[in-house]
This record gives C-alpha cells, structure tokens and sequence, in this order.
C-alpha cells in the first residue's frame, strides 16, 4: 500500500492552516495572494466531491496587528481583545473570497466543552452534518475571546489537537495540518542543524514524542509537541494525517494526489496493514537486527565483544547482500 493508494480516496478531510501559513513573517500582516489561492484549492476539493472542513488560526495575530500592537499580547484580556478583533477581520476575507466562487462558508467556533461535553458535542456534530448536507464549508476555530482557559495554550487549547478533536468528532478520514515546516524532523531544526527528516510515522511512542519540541517563531504556538498529540488523536480514531509546509499551499493538491510530501502519520488500520505487507527478507532482517542488539547488550568479555560485533558485522552485511541479489 503507499501514500496514494491511502490519500487518493479521502473522502472528509480537514485542513488545519497555522497563523504563519497565512500571515507574513515579517510584518504578521494577511498573506492575501496565499488565501485566496488557499480557498481556491478548497472549493476544488469541494468539486471534487470531497468534504472539507478547514481549521483556520491567525485571529489572536491578525487582531494584534490590526490593533497596532508592537509585540505579542501578554495577559489574558489582551489576548481576548486580540482574538475578537481578528477573528472578525479573518472571517470577513474567508467570506469575501469564498464568496467570489458562489461557495458557501460558515464560522464555528468552538470551545472546550465542545468536545469534552456530551450534549455539546452531539450539538457540533449536528452543526457540521447539517452544513455539510448544504454544501457549506465550515470554518472553524476556538473561541479565544471567552475560552479563557484555551488562550493559555497549555492543556487543549491549540489548533493542532482542536483540529484532531474535529476531526475526531466529524470522523474524518484524512487531517492536514499546514505549517511553516516541512514535517517532522528528528529534532527542532531550526536549532539543530543535524536534524533529519521523518517521512512516514507509524507509532507515536515516547522517543518520537521526545523529538518534538516548541514553537520557535514570533507567531507560532504549539509548535511540533501539539502536532504530535493531534497525530495520537487523529491515528487513534482511523485517520491519516499529514504535517506539510504551508509555504506552498499548492502542497495540498499534491499531498491529496499521494505524492511524498510531509511527514506522513499512519493511521491505526493503515500501520497494521504495513506491518502485514512486510516482504519475508525484510522480517528476517528486523529479526536478526534485532537478536544482534540483544546480543550486543549482553555483559562480555572484552575479547568476546569486540568479535562478537565483527561478527555481527559480518552477518549483517550477509544478509544485506542477499536482499540486493
Ligand atoms: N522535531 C521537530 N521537527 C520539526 N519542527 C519542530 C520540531 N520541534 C520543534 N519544531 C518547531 O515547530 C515549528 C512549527 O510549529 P508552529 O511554530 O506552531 O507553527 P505552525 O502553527 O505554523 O505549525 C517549527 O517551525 C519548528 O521550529
Ligand atoms: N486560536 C488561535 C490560534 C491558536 C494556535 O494554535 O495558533 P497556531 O500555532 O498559529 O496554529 C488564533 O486563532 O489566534
């Protein structure tokens, strides 16, 4: 199975696009050119039969700038204020450029208890399954004016997980999340230069999640820590999700054709496929990959472990020439 055998034929997807994937780094100002092209690859989506769902950021930042503040709100009323006055900024440019296809939107926002309550759940649900039979794209984020709790962004409140909790709660088949990076690397790239890049994803565990640090930018939040907890949400209920550069949103249309782009996070049906799908020499090979481990692990000699690696040297490189033959 690959990547466009798994992505060709999603169905309901949601699109996650982070503050600096549609503001300018420099100035925080709305990136204009890039959200049109955005809404434009959205109603494509659309008529292609697909079901979208975006998850927009950007209403704390947009409202900074549009207020003239010089540096990121500090207390919690600042961030409220912020918050309210961009969301609205942010909508009304959603709705003007969906508007010039004739497309549908709707804003919904959402906060905590959304999720986490069970009639207020039920009632998102309904929302979404009714917009979705109008042929409506919701637009939705967290309702940072009164989610107070959420604008700590310390426990729910990001847009990474409350795209994995829509997601979840919609049952998506497929989330994206646009970033300003490529994927996932095996550490914050930008201060470790050594850093190499994940492609593909199939178990989140302790050491991955490890790799994942903070948000490094001006105006980035969660950074790649929240993206890891939305994987574990998104995998766990069946979808895939990707984590791709939202520098070219074009990107979308290639993520969705299959190509390798971004890091790709396996849901739990797809890894167990993988898993079966593996080729006889590869199993081999993971095994004695791993007996070789144990064994190296055990208390030697000196003598003993120095011939015991050469001769775990000697076999692996037996069975790598076998595999190439
Ligand atoms: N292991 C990692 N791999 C890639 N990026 C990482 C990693 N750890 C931390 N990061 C940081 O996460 C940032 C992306 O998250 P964030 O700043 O929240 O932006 P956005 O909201 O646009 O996704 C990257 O720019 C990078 O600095
Ligand atoms: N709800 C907030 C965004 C929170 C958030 O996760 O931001 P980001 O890291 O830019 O995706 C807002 O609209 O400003």
């Amino acid at each position: 199975m690959d990547r466009k055998e798994i992505l060709s034929g999603k169905k309901r997807i949601v699109i996650k696009v982070g503050t600096t994937t549609i503001t300018y780094d420099e100035t925080g100002n709305i990136n204009l050119d890039k959200l049109e092209k955005f809404v434009r690859i959205l109603i494509n989506l659309r008529n292609k039969g697909k079901e979208v769902i975006v998850v927009s950021s950007g209403a704390v930042g947009i409202g900074r700038n549009v207020l003239g503040l010089e540096h990121k709100p500090e207390t919690e009323a600042a961030k409220q204020a912020c918050a309210a006055v961009g969301q609205g900024r942010l909508m009304m440019i959603y709705e003007k450029l969906f508007n010039e296809y004739s497309q549908l939107t709707a804003q919904v926002l959402l906060t905590k208890e959304s999720i986490t309550n069970k009639e207020c759940r039920r009632n998102a649900r309904q929302a979404f399954d009714e917009l979705f039979r109008m042929k409506v794209v919701p637009i939705v984020n967290e309702n940072d004016a009164i989610s107070v709790d959420e604008l700590a962004y310390g426990n729910f409140g990001d847009n990474d997980t409350l795209a994995a909790y829509v997601a979840k709660l919609v049952d998506a088949d497929l989330l994206i999340l646009m970033s300003d990076i490529e994927g996932l690397y095996t550490d914050d790239p930008k201060k470790n230069p050594n850093a190499r890049f994940i492609h593909t994803v199939s178990t989140i565990d302790g050491k991955l999640e490890q790799m994942a640090k903070g948000a490094s930018s001006e105006y980035g939040t969660g950074g790649m820590a929240t993206k890891i907890k939305a994987a574990k949400i998104a995998t766990g209920i069946g979808a895939d999700m990707v984590i791709a550069n939202g520098d070219n949103i074009y990107t979308i249309n290639d993520i969705m054709a299959g190509k390798k782009i971004g890091t790709l996070f396996l849901s739990k049906e797809h890894r167990k496929e993988m898993k079966m799908e593996m080729s006889p020499e590869k199993a081999q090979y993971r095994r004695q990959a791993k007996r070789q481990k144990k064994e190296a692990a055990k208390p030697l000699a000196n003598t003993e472990k120095v011939e015991a690696l050469i001769n775990a040297g000697e076999e692996k490189k037996q069975v790598e020439e076998q595999k190439e033959q």
